[in-house]
């Protein structure tokens, strides 16, 4: 599941949000009528999507069939009614599309009900600040199996390198093979650039790292951006708890999800994680029946791998680090 969006895809592909690429299903009814949309905002009960080729925006709502269903940033959805984004109408969403990944937020690990956050994203950016915040290393590691638990990618950015030196970050993410760039203020912005180019990417990090730093410098106008989009929707100010999605300049989206601090991981299985790490998953299918594959597990395969040099040690401590950031909070 996870990754399925890096390897073996160019990521020309993800120029524009992609529609249409999954069948349909059999028990959808026919709008043949209908647009395609994405929503980029949603606001009490109202969605700003983008229709059509020119991408207008759109304020819809969700029409009856969809029941309760929710409906998120991100969603490819069918709309019919007056769709033409003149101010004042209301187009009506009647049907969501099968989401490619979801990221989900259960609100803490007591809290039952997972939330859908953002669907359809494909990378993720982890921003963490070298210092001032101080880094930590905990929340990363949290934020790197939401990550593949969400089928997202994972992108570490270090800001502030200014005031912080990166390194011991940076080779604690090695083993990972999770990809990392460094940033400060003012610096060239041509590492993550490269990285977000194309691609819908949602930043997560917690308050102080420098995310709207970031993001001002990547998208000079976003507070603009953020603007039109409430124009369209009409209710007022972008306030800090919700979500916008914002574009790129140089192509590609850009996910700003205030809100997101941390993950309950409560229901990300040992196999989920595993199948993130295709070395490891392979190795550990020698593993005896029910193995959790942590370092206490008697025959994890693992083990064996790396006793016989088909792993790496730091790789296979990596994983269980990851492994037992699951437990407990942030
Ligand atoms: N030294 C240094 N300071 C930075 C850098 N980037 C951002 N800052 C400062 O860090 C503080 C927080 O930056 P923001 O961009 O507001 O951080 P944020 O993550 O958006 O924080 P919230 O708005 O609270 O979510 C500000 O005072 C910035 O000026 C950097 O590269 N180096
Ligand atoms: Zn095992």
């Amino acid at each position: 599941m996870s990754q399925r969006y890096d390897e073996d895809r160019p990521h020309e592909k993800f120029d524009r949000p992609r529609r249409h690429t999954r069948p349909r299903t059999k028990e959808r009814p026919s709008y043949a009528d209908a647009d395609d949309g994405w929503v980029i905002g949603v606001d009490r009960g109202r969605y700003t999507l983008l229709v059509g080729d020119d991408e207008r925006a759109v304020t819809a709502m969700k029409s009856r069939p969809l029941g309760r269903k929710a409906v998120v940033v991100g969603d490819r959805v069918r709309v019919v009614g007056d769709t033409s984004g003149t101010p004042d109408t209301l187009a009506r969403i009647v049907e969501v599309e099968e989401r490619t990944t979801v990221l989900r937020r259960t609100a803490d690990d007591n809290d039952p009900i997972e939330r859908v956050i953002v669907a359809n994203a494909d990378q993720m950016v982890v921003v963490a600040a070298l210092s001032d915040p101080p880094p930590r290393p905990r929340l990363i590691d949290r934020c790197l199996v939401a990550a593949f638990d969400a089928g997202m990618t994972p992108l570490v950015c270090l800001t502030k390198a200014d005031i912080g030196d990166p390194t011991a970050l940076v080779e604690s993410l090695v083993p990972l093979e999770v990809d990392v760039v460094v940033t400060q203020h003012g610096g060239d912005l041509e590492m993550i650039r490269e990285r977000l180019r194309g691609r819908t990417s949602v930043l997560v990090g917690h308050s102080g790292v420098g995310k709207s730093t970031l993001v001002n410098a990547l998208v000079p106008d976003a507070d603009l951006a953020t603007g039109v989009i409430n124009a369209v929707s009409r209710r007022g100010r972008h306030t800090s708890t919700s979500t916008r999605v914002l574009p790129l300049p140089f192509g590609g989206w850009i996910v700003d999800t205030p809100g997101i601090r941390s993950f309950g991981l409560a229901h990300v299985s040992v196999e989920r994680l595993l199948a993130a790490f295709p070395d490891l998953a392979t190795a550990a299918e020698e593993c005896p029946r029910g193995c959790l594959h942590t370092p206490d597990e008697p025959e994890c395969a693992l083990d064996l791998a790396v006793a016989d040099g088909t792993l790496d040690a730091a790789r296979v401590d990596s994983f269980r680090r990851l492994l037992a950031s699951r437990e407990g909070s942030d």
